[in-house]
């Protein structure tokens, strides 16, 4: 674990010198993959690195986690509070559709969701511009795989330095550099609805991911889910398509 932290942190100190940047920040949410990646990059860029908390009708756990988290690596940071902003965007489009007759309350409810995750995007790039530093993303190889993030959301981002690792070796990872107990062990969530979380959502399992990468045997079911999302989420992980010349 200690030659994979090495790697990836020297990766990180060479991404900044090749951008000709001055440092790195990253969206601390109190979830184990923000927590890898705070860690990551205080130990590449001790003296200009930056936590961004970004609460937007977020669980109060949530952001204590994200204290805890940011005091165990010593990160520095700001919050932005993204509730009154989001509560404006989100009221004004939906009043907006609603007032035209073309308002899908069911497809309103996941773009609200992804709304949030983009709103967090913009203020990331925001606060990196002012600083200079690149906004590092925290998405896992079974998120990537399966395309479980929003596009243009936690998927914008700059550099993606847990993209190799399973859900299971973000968690050793975790283990190895001291991240808070009750953040390893929480039920892994994007926190877009009350009660959401991202097994639920997906219908399979990390583990069951997880081993799928690893090319183990898996239930078909799962399997079957999992290669469904795969494709379908093909397009986050291309550039935009364009017609020929
Ligand atoms: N074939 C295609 N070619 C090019 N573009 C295509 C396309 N199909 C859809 N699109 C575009 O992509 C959009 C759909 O993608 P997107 O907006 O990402 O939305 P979508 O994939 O529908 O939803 C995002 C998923 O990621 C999950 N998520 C989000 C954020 C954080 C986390 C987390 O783990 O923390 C998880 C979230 O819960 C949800 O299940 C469509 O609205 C359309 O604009
Ligand atoms: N409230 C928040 N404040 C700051 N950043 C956030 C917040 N919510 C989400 N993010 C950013 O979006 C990323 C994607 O969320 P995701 O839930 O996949 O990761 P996580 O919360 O770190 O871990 P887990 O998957 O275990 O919940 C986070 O890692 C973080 O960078
Ligand atoms: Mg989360």
């Amino acid at each position: 674990m200690e030659q994979n932290v090495i790697k990836i942190v020297s990766w990180l100190q060479k991404q900044v010198e090749q951008a000709n940047v001055d440092g790195l920040l990253v969206g601390v949410s109190g979830g184990i993959d923000s927590a890898v990646v705070a860690n990551l990059i205080k130990r590449a860029c001790p003296e200009s690195s930056l936590g961004v908390v970004m609460p937007c009708k977020s669980q109060s756990d949530d952001q204590k986690h994200a204290t805890s988290v940011l005091k165990a690596c010593g990160l520095p940071s700001i919050t932005v509070d993204l509730t009154e902003t989001h509560e404006v965007m989100f009221s004004n489009i939906q009043q907006q559709l609603k007032s035209t007759n073309q308002l899908d309350e069911n497809q309103l409810k996941l773009a609200d969701a992804n709304l949030r995750a983009r709103l967090r995007m913009s203020t990331l790039y925001t606060v990196a511009t002012n600083h200079k530093y690149l906004v590092v993303g925290t998405d896992n190889a079974a998120e990537w795989y399966t395309g479980y993030f929003t596009k243009y959301g936690d998927g914008g981002v700059d550099l993606v330095p847990l993209v190799n690792l399973t859900k299971g070796e973000v968690r050793e990872m975790a283990e190895y550099l001291g991240v808070p107990g009750e953040v390893i062990h929480k039920q892994p969530s994007a926190g877009l609805w009350e009660g959401q979380t991202d097994e639920n959502e997906m219908g399979t399992s990390y583990a069951n991911i997880d081993r799928h990468l690893e090319g183990k045997e898996i239930p078909e079911k799962d399997r079957e889910i999992i290669e469904a999302m795969h494709t379908r989420s093909a397009h986050k992980r291309q550039l935009p398509p364009a017609p020929p010349k």
